[in-house]
């Protein structure tokens, strides 16, 4: 591959005789890997069905390498939800940043969603999730991703960081800043990356993540964990932005967290101030393991002001408005999915506990999406769909993988059946993957138009 020849005599200089290799490894095919979703199955029952090559990623609880031959992206597993195709060195962002069930976490620059995913998995259902993307077209595929993963707890935003650390001051437990770029670690993924690569592009990457880190450092509680991550080796936007941001923030620190093998430590020598525990952060290399370049910084802030006032999300009050909508639930659904609703236009949503107030925010999602509110009836949504597990449903109707009947209900056929009528959960292998609805010796096809398979 061509790649920038700027950019090849700095790693030269900066590398010296590791540069060989690292020169090597671009002529080498790069590595796959999917992430199982805990939210669905376990890593055992999944490895039980699983139909690709799978071979562990050492520092991924859940992470798998798949084989070149597979597609794990041309399969009902993946419609299903059971598991997320990410770069197998970004799986060791989440692993980093670690958050637990309960806590207040925020991914504030989240598109298309592999980390956010990933954490939310971590949260298992658990705490408040804000997803945050500036970028209205990744925003929505974001949200689309929320869904398919069948997570609850997310709320998904389109805002710039300023705007969200106006609302949410030293709010956060977790946060995490996985900075826009200058992608020198994606190029034999992503080759739009090397095409824009300049050195000016990496000054410019550089001054926008001291902005962002900036507005993220507001939103973290004292006691909370800042993980930053870039896909890139220069250090001006790696040791350099966090050596930066810790001069200006001296409630932060570095911390010194146990290194996988493989990766490599931040270099002190490659910046003009480096912090002191400079050396505590992640290089992650392409010749050193199987992924793509990545940095990572852990932070904690030891100190900092409480915020006392926050202004609550209010939950919508009239639950005769939804009378449809209980109606619907209790001839589904075994048990009946309540707590703070919300209704944006004809939405229906239940919001995720301890939500401060969304107006004047961009908004993709504001919680869980549980239907569409219509003139005396109630129609389910997909995530609703994907966020049940099967015995939730009292109306189930399976297919199985690499059936005939499968491929039609992902192009968005309706299925001869017969059986009691209403809403059935469409599962493939026992796994939720959209709605149908059952009249007439016919099942009504409600996957979603924008979803549908074409081509198969
Ligand atoms: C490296 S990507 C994030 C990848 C994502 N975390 C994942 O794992 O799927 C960086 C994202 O930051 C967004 N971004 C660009 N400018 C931003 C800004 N000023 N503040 C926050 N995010 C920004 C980009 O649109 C891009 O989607």
């Amino acid at each position: 591959m061509q790649l920038p020849q700027d950019f090849l005599a700095k790693m030269n200089k900066l590398l010296q005789s590791e540069y060989e290799a690292f020169a090597r490894s671009y002529e080498e095919e790069r590595a796959h890997g999917l992430r199982v979703n805990t939210l669905k199955t376990s890593v055992e029952q999944f490895l039980k069905v699983a139909p690709f090559g799978m071979r562990r990623i050492p520092w991924a609880e859940e992470g798998f390498y798949y084989g070149k031959e597979d597609r794990p992206g041309k399969h009902p597993y993946h419609e299903a939800g059971l598991y997320y195709i990410q770069e197998p060195s970004a799986m060791a962002v989440g692993e980093l940043l670690d958050p637990q069930p309960g806590d207040t976490v925020l991914d504030l620059c989240a598109a298309p969603g592999g980390k956010s995913t990933h954490l939310a998995a971590k949260m298992k259902g658990a705490g408040l999730l804000i997803a945050n993307e500036p970028h209205p077209a990744r925003a929505k595929i974001l949200s689309q991703n929320v869904e398919r993963m069948g997570i609850r707890n997310a709320v998904v935003t389109n805002e710039m960081p300023d705007r969200l650390a106006a609302r949410f001051p030293v709010f956060f437990d977790r946060i995490l800043v996985d900075a826009p770029c200058s992608g020198e670690g994606m190029f034999r993924k992503d080759p739009d990356a090397c095409a824009e690569w300049s050195l000016s592009h990496v000054n410019m990457c550089a001054a926008r993540q001291d902005e962002i880190l900036l507005q993220a450092a507001k939103m973290l509680k004292p006691g909370g964990r800042l993980v930053y991550s870039t896909c890139t080796f220069s250090p001006e936007e790696n040791e350099g932005a966090i050596s930066r941001f810790v001069e200006s923030h001296p409630e932060f620190v570095i911390e010194d967290v146990r290194a996988y093998e493989g990766f490599d430590r931040g270099r002190a020598d490659w910046v003009d101030d480096p912090v002191e525990k400079i050396g505590n952060t992640f290089r992650l290399w392409p010749h050193r393991l199987q992924g793509e370049g990545h940095y990572i910084a852990v932070l904690r802030k030891t100190d900092g002001q409480e915020q006392a006032k926050r202004t609550f999300a209010k939950p919508m009050g009239d639950r005769k408005a939804l009378k449809d909508y209980f109606a619907f639930a209790e001839e589904t659904l075994m048990d009946i999915p309540s707590g703070d609703f919300t209704v944006f236009g004809e939405q229906l949503y239940i919001l995720p506990p301890g939500m401060l107030t969304l107006d004047q925010l961009k908004v993709v999602r504001p919680g869980w999406h549980i239907g569409t509110l219509k003139k005396n009836r109630f129609e389910p949504s997909h995530a609703l769909a994907l966020s049940l597990n099967g015995e939730q449903a009292r109306k189930r109707w399976n297919l199985l993988r690499e059936t005939a009947e499968i491929a039609a209900y992902l192009r968005g056929e309706s299925l001869p059946a017969t059986g009691p009528k209403g809403w059935h959960l469409v599962e493939v292998d026992g796994f939720p993957i959209g709605w149908g609805k059952l009249a007439d010796g016919t099942l009504k096809n409600h996957f979603p138009k924008g979803l549908r398979w074409t081509n198969i």
